[in-house]
């Protein structure tokens, strides 16, 4: 059927059945489609199966498709990991109008409880606090940062979605950062990159990607027993968080037999959120702590610029990041390089279009390797090498760069992406503020390149101490 619809980018020879498996390394599978970008050029078909992918390399490419043409690259292609789960609800796996619809609900009323506004600043530095007391009772001696950072970054997200935040010693979400944490790194893993690319073989045949659909349910049921929990004690006239809204949307649409607000729309968008929120800033943020590991001289520098804007006394906020470019520049280089989401999620094209010169039919899987916009050659000077200069002029104030495209473009652009800056900004500073970082290692040693890739950049595992300053 493909195609047959007409004329596809060229690609690799696939085979029946196995497409084109034999061609890349399935440990590391971006790398591999990068390295076929070199010989097929920024856009070629590449198959998953017998289901061809397009697939999207380098800056330019990837903002004619995402964004100059973002309504025909806004469709959510096979992402076999959680299709099991989601059955196209909820915002990140859903499409077409229901995803339209979720999406736009969850923005206004996430925004309606602080997101973007002073309120939810004053709960993040609040966090921020936890944070540091957590870091404190290790006194100095070594310690894996995991937790700690998901913990923080996840209690945000909690106070939104179920009104409150967790205790970091609290079993329960312990239990749940370990399950979403676990999720991510199959999916980062070879199981992972396998079930991407076979993924009605792989569906049958046992292994660790089993796990993650298991994961998903345990998260599922948590999940509705906070509906069940909110639906009892609802009351209409003082909602408390993006449950009660959306319990009072379904109840306004009821009697709509084409709405898309119902009970399994609401659990999946509400674990999506859970999920995307907690472990995306934890990853970055410890994946952040080992690059400063690795370049003292870079922390040593932001530390210089926090007591000279906030000095010690006062805690960090977002208006303080207008006038610390150094930092800025910093956090946008720690998303650009650890690049934790590097081919973003699959899209498809909404409708039939002509793009490039080739034709690309409604449906059609596209797979947009935002990690080589965020290290295009063209576009930064050193792409493999972490330097804050990248976002920062001669004069050393702040320089945006069109190919950071951490949060992916267009019309999927993450929808958590200022909450995340804000998060990111004022843990990292908060942390610096408070402590002098100390590596288990000499600097030069630290491997900061990932662990394994595939729907994440896992950073490799690591423990550090951190000394008062
Ligand atoms: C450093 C932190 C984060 C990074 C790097 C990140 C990155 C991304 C990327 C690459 C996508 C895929 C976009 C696409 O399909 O093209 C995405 C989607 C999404 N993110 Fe984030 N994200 C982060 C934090 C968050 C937070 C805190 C939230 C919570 C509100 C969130 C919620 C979502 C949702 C709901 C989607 C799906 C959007 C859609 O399909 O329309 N993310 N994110």
């Amino acid at each position: 059927k493909w195609q047959k619809t007409g004329k596809l980018p060229p690609g690799p020879i696939h085979l029946p059945f196995v497409g084109n498996m034999l061609q890349v390394d399935i440990n590391d599978l971006i790398k591999s489609l990068v390295k076929l970008s070199e010989k097929y050029g920024p856009i070629y078909t590449f198959y998953l199966g017998s289901r061809p992918t397009v697939v999207l390399c380098g800056y330019e490419i990837l903002k004619e498709a995402l964004v100059d043409n973002a309504e025909v690259f806004s469709g959510r292609g096979d992402f076999p990991a959680v299709q099991q789960y989601s059955k196209g609800n909820g915002i990140v796996y859903g499409t077409g109008e229901r995803w339209r619809q979720l999406r736009r609900f969850a923005i206004t009323t996430l925004k309606n409880f602080g997101m973007g506004k002073r309120s939810l600043e004053e709960r993040v530095k609040e966090e921020a606090q936890y944070l540091i007391a957590e870091l404190q009772k290790t006194n100095g001696k070594p310690f894996d940062p995991t937790f700690a950072f998901s913990s923080a970054g996840s209690n945000i997200i909690c106070s939104l979605v179920f009104g409150d935040r967790f205790d970091y010693k609290d079993q329960e979400f312990l239990t749940l950062l370990h399950l979403i944490n676990n999720s991510w790194h199959i999916m980062s893993s070879t199981w992972g990159q396998l079930l991407f690319v076979f993924p009605k073989i792989m569906r049958y045949l046992p292994g660790p990607h089993r796990q993650i659909y298991k994961n998903y349910v345990k998260l599922g049921a948590f999940v509705a027993k906070r509906l069940k929990k909110n639906k009892e004690t609802l009351d209409t006239n003082n909602l408390r968080d993006f449950i009660d809204c959306f319990l009072v949307k379904v109840e306004q649409e009821k009697n709509n037999c084409n709405t898309h607000f119902n009970y399994e729309t609401m659990l999946k968008t509400t674990v999506n959120v859970f999920f995307a929120g907690t472990e995306t800033v934890g990853s970055t943020l410890r994946y952040g702590f080992r690059i400063l590991l690795r370049h003292p001289e870079v922390e040593t520098k932001v530390q210089e610029e926090i007591d000279q804007v906030i000095g010690r006394n006062r805690s960090p906020c977002m208006e303080d990041r207008n006038r610390m470019p150094y930092t800025d520049a910093v956090i946008y280089e720690i998303l650009r390089f650890a690049d934790i989401v590097p081919m973003s999620v699959p899209h498809t094209v909404t409708r039939n279009i002509k793009f490039r010169g080739y034709d690309l039919p409604e449906g059609l899987n596209v797979m947009p390797l935002i990690c080589t916009s965020q290290y295009d050659p063209v576009k930064f000077k050193n792409p493999r090498s972490f330097d804050p200069n990248h976002f920062l002029d001669e004069n050393g104030r702040f320089k945006k760069n069109d190919a950071f495209m951490a949060f992916s473009a267009g019309k999927r652009v993450c929808l958590g992406e200022g909450l995340a800056q804000m998060e990111l900004f004022i843990f990292l500073t908060t942390i610096l503020q408070n402590f002098k970082l100390k590596p288990l290692m000499n600097p030069k040693d630290i491997d900061i390149t990932p662990e394994s890739s595939g729907l994440g950049n896992i950073p490799r595992p690591y423990r550090l101490c951190v000394l008062p300053r």
